[in-house]
């Protein structure tokens, strides 16, 4: 059984960022599998330490010597880990599931051992998502709920249940090929949880929620990289620990250098992240980290994530680097417009709008007051980054077709209409929106259900229900723009 081994208790107590690496070098090299309940207990408490109650400012800190980086005790984590494993295996009677691989029933159970564990209070404070915060609060948010019906799958030896992740939600798989899916944890706000349910009726929606299929499927080292992703070094709004931030790094590159993160994109734009604000001497820089996640999409999601898009995208906006930052945004439209959009997809949607409706302005704002950088001034007269942002408005037009809830309202039209005037007529005359024909939405947007293809109805005559907006694939685009802006006024 997983359980806690000397050669686990060796590394206690932690004293600082070495020792908490060594113990998950050690924990991922074998040779048995990474014990993520000993694991997320540990980081739990070190990010709690380093985060929870830091009132004084770390000027004064220092100035009174005080130790920042927590000692981890052994008889700490190990009470914790008790009282772990006694809850699941209490709660679990393995008897009453006989076969040799996980069964939805036993999937459930656990879940509800965890779920029927947490207090009633609000949970998308941050730090909810170790089990020390279950552990010693009762509390876990989404990710949290999900971690820990994996953690306890292990405790009870159910080592063919594994975590499956999107860009916003979190279920397991299970079963002899390991491709039975169950909802163990709620997702948004006010959404009632489906907990026990297989995802497939959610995935033949084409959200964007449930990746169309293409989820990050984690083995047990990828479980702990989530793990450590998940783990949030902010104190406040404003501030974040030095001390969590670096571990996470240092943990993330030692995850990246065994190959744990050769699937996970996400994972791989919080490392480019981590490396902007603290760049590790002889690491590639945050443009190749980021380049590298929107290479593992393309190559093993079908080019599904939106995040390696905006990760990258947000890097270059705050570089300044603003013909570069669109390209990657018109790249993650292209990505959303494979979808359809449904009423969980909230948070991809707010991605977009900040996109369209501030970062775009600003920069059209920016480059046409300082008319004194050439560089920054000519991109209103650049008919690539004018194609770029009919691009990302197109996909976004694509993505609201055939949807059963609409994406654009009249506001976006507004800064939609304000972006593209700043641009020099004879730039918007130059371009050619010609028709591309192998990127066809209609292929694009897959539609599971096969009957679509044999009576041949495409996804937007399939999308009768949803909303209709023109797309500008196939006009002149000023002309389709106004059909755009015409559309949404009507909805006023
Ligand atoms: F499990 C859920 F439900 F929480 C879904 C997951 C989210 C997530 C993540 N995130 C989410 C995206 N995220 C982003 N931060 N910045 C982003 C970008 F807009 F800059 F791209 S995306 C923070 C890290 N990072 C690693 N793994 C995961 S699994």
């Amino acid at each position: 059984m997983a359980g806690f081994r000397d050669r686990d208790k060796r590394h206690f107590p932690l004293t600082d960022s070495g020792s908490v690496v060594a113990l998950f070098r050690e924990q991922i090299e074998g040779p048995n599998d990474p014990n993520l309940a000993l694991l997320s207990i540990t980081l739990g408490c070190i990010e709690n330490a380093l985060t929870m109650n830091r009132a004084i400012p770390a000027a004064e800190e220092a100035a009174l010597l005080r130790p920042i980086f927590p000692v981890v005790d052994l008889e700490t984590v190990e009470a914790l880990y008790a009282k772990f494993e006694t809850l699941v295996r209490g709660s679990v009677d393995l008897t009453e599931y006989k076969s040799t691989f996980s069964s939805r029933e036993l999937v459930k159970k656990i879940s509800d051992v965890v779920w029927s564990s947490l207090s009633r209070s609000f949970k998308d404070k941050a730090h909810l998502q170790s089990l020390y915060s279950f552990l010693t609060g009762n509390k876990l948010d989404c990710f949290g709920v999900a971690f820990g019906v994996v953690a306890a799958a292990q405790i009870l030896g159910c080592d063919d249940i594994h975590l499956a992740l999107s860009e916003d939600h979190a279920w397991v798989v299970f079963g002899e090929d390991g491709t039975d899916t169950a909802e163990v944890t709620w997702h948004g706000k006010g959404n009632e949880d489906k907990r026990g349910q297989s995802i497939a009726l959610s995935v033949a929606e084409k959200s964007w929620l449930y990746f169309n299929g293409q989820p990050v499927i984690c083995t047990r080292a990828t479980e702990v990289a989530a793990m450590v992703s998940a783990a949030n070094p902010s104190i406040n709004l404003t501030m974040d620990s030095i001390e969590m931030g670096a571990l996470q790094q240092e943990l993330l590159w030692l995850l990246h250098d065994k190959g744990h993160l050769s699937r996970y994109p996400m994972a791989l734009g919080n490392l480019g992240d981590l490396e902007e604000i603290s760049p590790t001497p002889g690491r590639p820089p945050p443009l190749q980290i980021f380049q590298e996640a929107i290479s593992v999409a393309i190559k093993h999601y079908n080019n599904h994530h939106v995040y390696p898009y905006t990760y990258m995208g947000g890097y270059l906006y705050r570089k300044r680097r603003y013909k570069e930052a669109i390209k990657c945004w018109a790249e993650a439209s292209n990505v959303i417009r494979k979808f359809n959009y449904t009423r969980e997809d909230e948070e991809i949607y707010k991605e977009f709008l900040e996109i369209a409706n501030e970062l775009i302005p600003n920069i059209v704002k920016a480059v046409s007051l300082n008319t004194t950088d050439r560089v920054q001034m000519n991109i209103l007269y650049n008919p690539e980054v004018y194609a770029d942002i009919l691009r990302f408005y197109d996909g976004i037009c694509e993505w609201e077709e055939g949807s059963s809830t609409p994406v654009l309202h009249v506001g976006w039209a507004q800064h939609l209409t304000f972006s593209l005037n700043k641009f020099d007529p004879r730039t918007r005359a130059k371009i050619d929106v010609a028709k591309d024909e192998d990127s066809d939405s209609d292929s694009d947007k897959e539609s599971n259900d096969e009957n679509d293809n044999q009576n041949g109805k495409s996804q937007k005559e399939k999308g009768e229900s949803g909303v209709k907006t023109g797309s500008l694939k196939n006009k002149d685009p000023k002309e389709a723009l106004s059909v755009v802006v015409e559309d949404l006024k009507k909805e006023e």
